[in-house]
């Protein structure tokens, strides 16, 4: 949903940073490995140390590189193949590091092992969301439909965690988190359920 309707006003935001980084000889593939890297080293550095807001704000510097990324491949006219590999690839990378950061502080220092168990299970169920997208992709159908897009995963987690670190209580945090895994796992069903409509209507009538 927020991929749908907020993509226009983040596009219209970053299209200028974008212009300048292509003025400069940045080209889409180097921004999107740095913005990967810096969210990976964010998200394992900082929320390890129990440092949530200020690795929250880290990461944020860097997350929106992923819209960076695809404004600067269409405006060079490159959107293509590679780039969809490259870009999808990474953000796996990005997503497996920021919930596997914030359960390895909350299985250490932390001492909250509920939220680490729940930000293990956001992490599978959000890897099967994108599994279920790529492999409908894969064998020519669409499914991007769902709850629970990246964005949504994105914007909830980090949002919770930065807060937390200023002082929110953990069981909100916890409670964020356990809704995103249910939201997850009704987005695979609502994907997985896309699939089976479109298959259904691609055979052919005997
Ligand atoms: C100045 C900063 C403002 C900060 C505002 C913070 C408020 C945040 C509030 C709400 C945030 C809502 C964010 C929603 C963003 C959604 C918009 C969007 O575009 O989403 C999709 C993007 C990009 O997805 P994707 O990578 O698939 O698209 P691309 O456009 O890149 O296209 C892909 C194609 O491009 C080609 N290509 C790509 C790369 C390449 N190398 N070569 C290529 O050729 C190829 O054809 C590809 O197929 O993605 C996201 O999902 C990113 C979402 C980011 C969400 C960040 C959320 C952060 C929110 C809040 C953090 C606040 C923390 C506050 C702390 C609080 C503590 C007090
Ligand atoms: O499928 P999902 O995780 O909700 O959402 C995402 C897609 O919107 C995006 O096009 C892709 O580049 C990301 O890697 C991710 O897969
Ligand atoms: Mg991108
Ligand atoms: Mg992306």
């Amino acid at each position: 949903m927020l991929n749908r309707y907020a993509r226009g006003f983040f596009t219209a935001l970053f299209t200028p940073l974008a212009r300048l980084l292509l003025k400069w000889g940045v080209t889409p593939d180097a921004v999107t490995i740095t913005g990967t890297i810096g969210v990976a080293a964010g998200a394992l550095v900082f929320y390890p140390l129990g440092q949530l807001f200020w690795g929250t704000v880290f990461i944020t510097l860097f997350v929106f590189s992923d819209v960076v990324d695809g404004i600067m491949a269409r405006m060079k006219g490159h959107g293509g193949l590679w780039g969809n590999f490259l870009d999808s690839t990474l953000d796996r990378i990005a997503d497996g590091a920021l919930f596997t950061g914030v359960a390895i502080w909350f299985f250490t220092g932390g001492e909250n092992p509920a939220i680490a168990i729940a930000a293990l299970a956001c992490l599978v169920l959000g890897m099967l969301v994108s599994y279920a997208r790529a492999k409908a992709e894969s064998l020519g159908f669409t499914a991007n439909v769902g709850l629970a897009e990246r964005a949504e995963r994105l914007v909830s987690v980090l949002v919770v965690t930065g807060l937390t670190g200023l002082g929110l209580p953990e069981g909100v945090l916890l409670a964020v988190l356990v809704v995103l895994a249910a939201a997850s796992l009704v987005t695979v069903y609502q994907r997985v359920r896309a699939v089976r409509r479109q298959s259904l209507a691609a055979k052919p009538a005997s």
